[in-house]
């Protein structure tokens, strides 16, 4: 398997705390892993990290061979990583199809002077657009929605919608932000679903933080568990079961 995200001895401070310490994480091609941990474990800061939010304070993080340093979240999007966040984060006001086009956009090939001089491409281009944003739309089960206002959707939609707009960005590597928060266990099972169906069909790396620990056993194929920055123990879903260090720092001591 070839490596897509290698995370070197990652520290993180921020003044004093050390949210994030001697991180170490790989991500295959195609692997589907989990990321848990305690409230205030680091999770997040993980993946502000890996989306050039915050820059490491010691540490290397690789991606497709090259090393993400100095990198903003938008070069990082146009190498290849989207990511959802735990509080949804969309453009409430547009559209549900809009939503998705412009993410799109993000991806096409001309400036807006070229779009002005070159009227034809520009038409041609955005009908691709919709025709596939539509079609990531039906995925979801939102193209019934294509045109309602985002905020006016119910939670579970708008989870769902900014899963589909992460994925418009065409990322090799997705990070999904404790997707099913909010959900009921019917809309879970159908994200479930549909986290499988778009890892094969994309051929994705996908990164999760989740809480619901039997979304967390039921998909991810590989477990890092952090705790206070550090990672306290990764492996197969049924060794991170049975850790009695995991056991006690995040399951309470009840599995
Ligand atoms: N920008 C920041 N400035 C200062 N401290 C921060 C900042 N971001 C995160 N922290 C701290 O770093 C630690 C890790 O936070 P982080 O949000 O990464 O945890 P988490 O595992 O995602 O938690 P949760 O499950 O509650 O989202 C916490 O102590 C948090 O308060």
């Amino acid at each position: 398997m070839s490596i897509l995200l290698e995370a070197k001895e990652v520290s993180k401070m921020f003044g004093g705390l050390k949210a994030v310490s001697n991180f170490d994480m790989t991500i295959n091609k195609g692997e589907l892993i989990g990321l848990i941990g305690p409230n205030g474990a680091g999770k997040t800061t993980a993946f502000n990290l890996f989306t050039g939010v915050y820059q490491p304070t010691t540490g290397v993080i690789n991606f497709a061979g090259k090393s993400l340093k100095g990198m903003k979240p938008s070069q990082i999007t146009q190498r290849g990583i989207a990511r959802t966040f735990q509080n949804i984060r969309l453009f409430s006001e547009l559209s549900v199809l809009d939503n998705v086009k412009i993410a799109y956009h993000t991806h096409l090939k001309y400036n807006l002077a070229e779009a002005v001089l070159r009227v034809g491409r520009y038409m041609k281009e955005e009908k691709r657009i919709e025709e596939a944003g539509r079609e990531l739309l039906k995925i979801f089960k939102l193209e019934d929605k294509a045109d309602e206002i985002a905020k006016n959707l119910p939670y579970g939609a708008q989870r769902r919608l900014e899963i589909a707009r992460a994925l418009a960005t065409r990322p090799q590597l997705l990070l999904l932000d404790e997707p099913a928060a909010g959900m009921n266990p019917q809309e879970t099972n159908e994200l479930m679903d549909m986290i499988r169906w778009i890892r094969k069909e994309f051929a994705l790396s996908i990164l999760l933080i989740e809480h619901d620990m039997s979304l967390v056993m039921g998909i991810c194929e590989r477990i890092y568990v952090l705790e206070y920055g550090s990672i306290i123990a990764h492996g197969l879903p049924e060794e991170i079961k049975k850790n009695p260090e995991v056991i006690r720092a995040y399951l309470g001591g009840e599995a």
